[in-house]
């Protein structure tokens, strides 16, 4: 059977809301066809994160060469930094049929949706605004002024969230993970529909 090129699926929503957490027990699950594209930062690393496999930790002048030479599918500045997909990862994990996960804010989303019309995109939202501010002060890893920064810029987010294809509740983790595999699926045989061998199959029988 011919493969499919692979999903461009665009997990978005507000810091804090669990799109790490979620996205990491998406991957812990056996028999999923996701890749992860790490992302390009210029933000320091937190504790315990590790380069080249939480991010790819950069300097603001070797990000804006990035830019300059076309490497970056999108890129956006959130809370004082700089962020960016590296654009040859998500081509060849989708040439190769594999379904490429992107965890980016909102703006980057905006630019990835002009760029790749036939991408998926998943908005994941807090049950609350009161249960974004317990989790992000909850993480503990920015200071108060960095939070009060995320959850303004929160409010923004939240108001993009009519511009993806479905949104998610991460009320439990399980719950979420279960959702957005559901919507995964039902993609994959939406797409299905308009496969050639599907055409060539009835004409072969006609
Ligand atoms: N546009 C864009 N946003 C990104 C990218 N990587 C991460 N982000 C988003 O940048 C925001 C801040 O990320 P980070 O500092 O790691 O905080 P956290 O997501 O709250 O743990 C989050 O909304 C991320 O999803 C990227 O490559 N491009
Ligand atoms: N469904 C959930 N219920 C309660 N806490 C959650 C849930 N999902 C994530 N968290 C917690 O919220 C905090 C932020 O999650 P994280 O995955 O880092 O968010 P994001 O990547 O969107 O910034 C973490 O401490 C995480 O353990």
């Amino acid at each position: 059977m011919r493969k499919q090129r692979g999903l461009l699926i665009v997990l978005s929503g507000p810091s804090g809301v669990g799109k790490g957490t979620v996205r990491k027990e998406l991957f812990s699950q056996p028999n999923t066809n996701y890749e992860y594209s790490i992302s390009m930062t210029t933000r320091l690393p937190r504790e315990g994160e590790v380069d080249e496999v939480d991010y790819f930790f950069k300097t603001r002048n070797e990000f804006e060469e990035l830019i300059e030479q076309d490497q970056l599918l999108e890129w956006a500045e959130f809370v004082g930094n700089y962020y960016g997909t590296p654009l040859e990862y998500v081509n060849k994990m989708r040439d190769a049929g594999r379904d490429v996960f992107l965890e980016i804010e909102v703006q980057g989303a905006a630019q990835v949706r002009a760029k790749v019309p036939d991408g998926l995109f998943i908005f994941l939202a807090p049950p609350s605004l009161t249960d974004l501010e317990t989790r992000l002060i909850g993480r503990g890893t920015e200071t108060d002024d960095v939070i009060a920064s995320r959850l303004q810029a929160a409010r923004q987010e939240l108001e993009m969230m009519n511009l993806y294809d479905y949104v998610v509740e991460n009320d439990l983790v399980e719950h979420a993970c279960e959702r957005i595999n559901a919507i995964i699926i039902a993609e994959h045989c939406k797409r299905e529909r308009v496969e050639k061998r599907y055409f060539d199959m009835l004409k072969e029988n006609a």
